[in-house]
């Protein structure tokens, strides 16, 4: 299935996976789905997230003593897909997990679980390359991060490696809720134009509905993720599907 965005911007949702507990993650990600995400960006827990803040730091620390396991992550990710066929799928992984597994083992079974794509967060694209004859082998998009740091010739290699979208992270740092949308973002975006004709997708600190709304003047789609993760760690597993279904739709001025 293409990745695509319906509406501008499109919302790609973020979410750690097993954090509260798997059913829930995919509980959260239907009810994302339902009112007005694109794409769920599946998050594998994993022990040393780097380019974390303190916000997914807690979930996937949480997820991770939960007993949370890649394994277990495509079999939430394969329910999403037999539940809603239609909807934008990317599994996401720091590389260890996945190294772990094995390249080619993650994805074949990334494909059998119906994911249209996967982003590696540490995966750069000069070493990339079984990861992306791997891909391209299963029909998956590998979906790589540029960031403002990025010189020109690795923006040429991650636009014309990547499909489904290019991932621009709008500020250097780590993940989290912020109050503006970082000023370096609209500059990327318009530097990544030049070596891709893919949608571009903004995440790192997009928080609300106004920051949606500023990132939909210069890119393709937004990334929530810190702004969802908080939310279900305040509202706990009871409530967490409908208080994520709310805040999206919220986003999408409905
Ligand atoms: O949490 P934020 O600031 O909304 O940022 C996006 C995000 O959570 C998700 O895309 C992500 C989670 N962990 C990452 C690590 C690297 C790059 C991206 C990510």
């Amino acid at each position: 299935m293409p990745i695509a965005f319906e509406t501008k911007p499109g919302i790609v949702a973020y979410l750690t996976a097993g954090d509260p507990d798997l059913a829930t993650t995919r509980d959260i990600a239907l009810a994302a789905i339902d009112n007005g995400a694109d794409v769920i960006e599946l998050g594998v827990p994993f022990s040393d997230p780097l380019a974390d803040g303190p916000v997914i730091q807690r979930a996937s620390e949480r997820a991770v003593a939960r007993g949370t396991r890649l394994t277990d992550v495509l079999g939430i990710a394969a329910e999403l897909r037999k539940a809603r066929p239609a909807c934008g799928l990317v599994l996401f992984s720091y590389l260890n997990p996945v190294v772990r597994m094995g390249m080619k083992e993650f994805c074949t079974k990334a494909a059998e679980v119906g994911a249209d794509g996967v982003l590696l967060t540490d995966m750069i694209v000069e070493e990339a390359g079984e990861y992306l004859a791997e891909m391209s082998a299963n029909e998956l998009a590998p979906v790589f991060l540029a960031a403002p740091t990025s010189p020109d010739a690795r923006l040429k290699a991650i636009g014309e490696n990547s499909k489904g979208f290019v991932y621009a992270i709008s500020r250097v740092g780590i993940t989290g809720t912020r109050d503006t949308v970082a000023s370096d973002a609209p500059g990327l975006v318009e530097r990544l134009r030049k070596f891709t004709t893919l949608p571009i997708a903004v995440g790192f600190g997009i928080s609300n509905a106004a920051h949606v709304k500023a990132v939909g003047e210069f890119a393709d789609a937004a990334v929530i993720g810190s702004a969802l993760v908080a939310l279900i760690e305040k509202t706990g597993p009871t409530d967490a599907a409908t208080a994520v279904g709310s805040f999206i739709a919220g986003l999408r001025g409905r």
